[in-house]
């Protein structure tokens, strides 16, 4: 359980709350992972395909014996028995659950990339993580996570 793994949730159709809830829950009864730490409920106004609902955000922290890839077969199932649709890529979706930080790992396959390439673009990732862990370092990145959030122009959207 030694390998610390920061995760994004994000919710816009049916019940984001229950959704995020079921999520939370469901990686909590895995056997190899521990929740440490979960960041407050944001709601966000949408970012990149913005014809869609206001989404419920989310950090949350946790430790874990699997790698990277099971990690990802573990969140994948979790999204599809949440009834993730794969309908429009930026489109609405039930549940998400991004793998942002694995260690200060950096992984770069088809499959899996970390740091959450989309991550350090993203006010409704970077402000539940900075409340998470404020010196969190993220790889690839030199200034601090708070810098960067006062430069996102999603920032506002983000209560
Ligand atoms: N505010 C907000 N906008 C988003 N756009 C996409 S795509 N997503 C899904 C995350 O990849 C979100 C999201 O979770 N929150």
């Amino acid at each position: 359980m030694d390998n610390h793994v920061y995760m994004a949730l994000g919710s816009n159709i049916g019940d984001r709350l229950q959704y995020l809830r079921e999520a939370v829950k469901k990686l909590a009864e895995h056997e190899e992972i521990l929740v440490v730490g979960t960041s407050s409920i944001y709601e966000t106004a949408p970012v990149g395909y913005v014809q869609q609902n206001k989404f419920l955000n989310m950090v949350v922290h946790i430790r874990t014996s699997l790698s990277p890839f099971a990690l990802l077969e573990v969140t994948q199932k979790i999204e599809h028995q949440l009834g993730r649709k794969r309908g429009i890529r930026w489109g609405p979706r039930t549940l998400d659950l991004d793998i942002l930080l694995y260690n200060h790992e950096n992984i770069e396959t088809e499959r899996l990339t970390i740091p959450h390439p989309r991550m350090t673009e993203r006010a409704f990732v970077l402000v539940p993580l900075f409340e998470l862990n404020a010196d969190i370092r993220i790889p690839t990145m030199k200034r601090s996570i708070a810098l960067i959030i006062d430069e996102l122009p999603d920032k506002e959207g983000v209560r």
